[in-house]
């Protein structure tokens, strides 16, 4: 948090970890006096009971020298830990800043090179450059940086299959706590391991990629991209991707290069959707026609958005200047062929008839 440290001087009054520590990462502001507080402190606490880590006479590596990890060090000082050791990038240039710290005869800090065989290291900051014998040299690994995708230091200590925790639990205690203090309440405690496996059970979930099917203008591309922004997965419109790659329309891809090569560069934006990064892909409406990616996308979460026939012709027909009155027979009969291949393929159909493009997108949520 850039300004945790600045806004002690703003405050009116701190708790006593914020005195010690000199972060605040929480402020209430109540019949106009401002109260600073340091959750990193207090959850950090909580994940370590959760995970059963004993904190007494051992010995922590930390790794950064941020407010998280200055919160942390803190909590393991006072929780009687034999070491402390801060491993820093640059000695140098943050020595002065951990002064208050370094004082104290069992916290030391030290760079990269000199970490030397442990047990326990907590990461609370991100890292590209970590040293991989690290990950051989220790055994069990914390990870602060929450984030949805994995960080560095989560993967490569679950590749080699050591005891890895992540941030989660830490995070969903912060919020709790935080809401406590603002609300003035109290919340029942086993909120925090509700909400934390709900949330571990749903995370694990929105990892997968869902690949939108349906008849044109059944609302891939609107649901798609809503979907996407709310649960911060990334979003890939088959459409839109062939006519930044081709320059033009896809209806003139389509026109100019014919039905197979239009296919065939679907089939080929399909396969180039990286399913390690969790994503939304709204396909091409007639993609599944073709077998190559119908076969691809056989094994997929697939979505299909189900609308009956005459609300997707007015919606064509509301986006065209001419009128599809001659064309309704054939749009009918496309519609009728392809919608036995959308229900053959889809994993889950939602019936989107009087639903609006949240409601869709919300009832997508609940499938996952
Ligand atoms: N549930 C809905 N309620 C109201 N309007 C909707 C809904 N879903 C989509 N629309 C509207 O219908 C039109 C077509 O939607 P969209 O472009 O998302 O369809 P599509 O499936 O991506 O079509 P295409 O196959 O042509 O790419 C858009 O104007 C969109 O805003
Ligand atoms: O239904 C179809 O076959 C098509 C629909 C459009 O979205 C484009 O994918 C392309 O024009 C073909
Ligand atoms: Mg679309």
């Amino acid at each position: 948090m850039p300004y945790s440290q600045k806004i002690i001087n703003q405050l009116d009054e701190v708790s006593p970890e914020v005195k010690t520590i000199g972060f605040a990462d929480t402020v209430k502001i109540e019949q106009n006096l401002s109260k600073g507080y340091n959750m990193n402190y207090y959850s950090f606490g909580k994940m370590l009971l959760k995970e059963n880590i004993k904190i007494k006479d051992q010995v922590f590596y930390v790794l950064g020298t941020g407010d998280i990890a200055q919160s942390v060090v803190w909590y393991l000082k006072d929780n009687g830990a034999r070491s402390i050791i801060i491993v820093s990038e640059n000695i140098e240039n943050t020595k002065e800043e951990l002064n208050k710290l370094i004082c104290s005869e069992e916290v030391s800090i030290i760079e990269y090179k000199d970490i030397n065989k442990g047990y326990t290291i907590i990461n609370t900051a991100y890292f590209d450059n970590i040293p991989k014998k690290i990950f051989t040299d220790f055994e069990t690994f914390l990870d602060l940086t929450y984030t949805q995708e994995e960080t560095l230091f989560f993967k490569m200590a679950t590749e080699q299959k050591k005891k890895v925790i992540s941030g989660l639990y830490m995070l969903v205690v912060k919020v709790i706590k935080t809401q406590e203090i603002w609300q003035n309440k109290l919340y029942n405690i086993k909120y925090e391991e509700k909400i934390f496996n709900k949330l571990t059970e749903y995370l694990k979930k929105c990892k997968k990629t869902i690949f939108l099917i349906g008849f044109v203008s059944s609302g891939k591309t609107a649901v798609g991209k809503y979907l996407a922004k709310t649960l911060g997965m990334k979003f890939v419109d088959c459409d839109k991707k062939i006519e930044i790659d081709l320059n033009k329309p896809v209806f003139e891809v389509f026109e100019a290069e014919g039905a197979t090569a239009f296919r065939e560069k679907e089939y080929e934006v399909l396969k180039s959707v990286n399913l390690n990064e969790p994503t939304i892909v709204a396909t091409g409406s007639g993609c599944i026609t073709y077998s190559p990616s119908y076969e691809y996308l056989r094994d997929k979460q697939v979505v299909y958005l189900y609308n009956d026939f005459n609300t997707i012709f007015s919606r064509i027909e509301e986006n065209e200047v001419i009128s599809l009155v001659e064309l309704k027979k054939e749009l009918e009969n496309l519609y009728n062929y392809r919608f036995e291949i959308y229900e053959e393929l889809a994993k889950y159909v939602i019936y989107c008839r009087d639903k609006s493009i949240i409601e869709i997108a919300n009832e997508i949520k609940e499938y996952l």
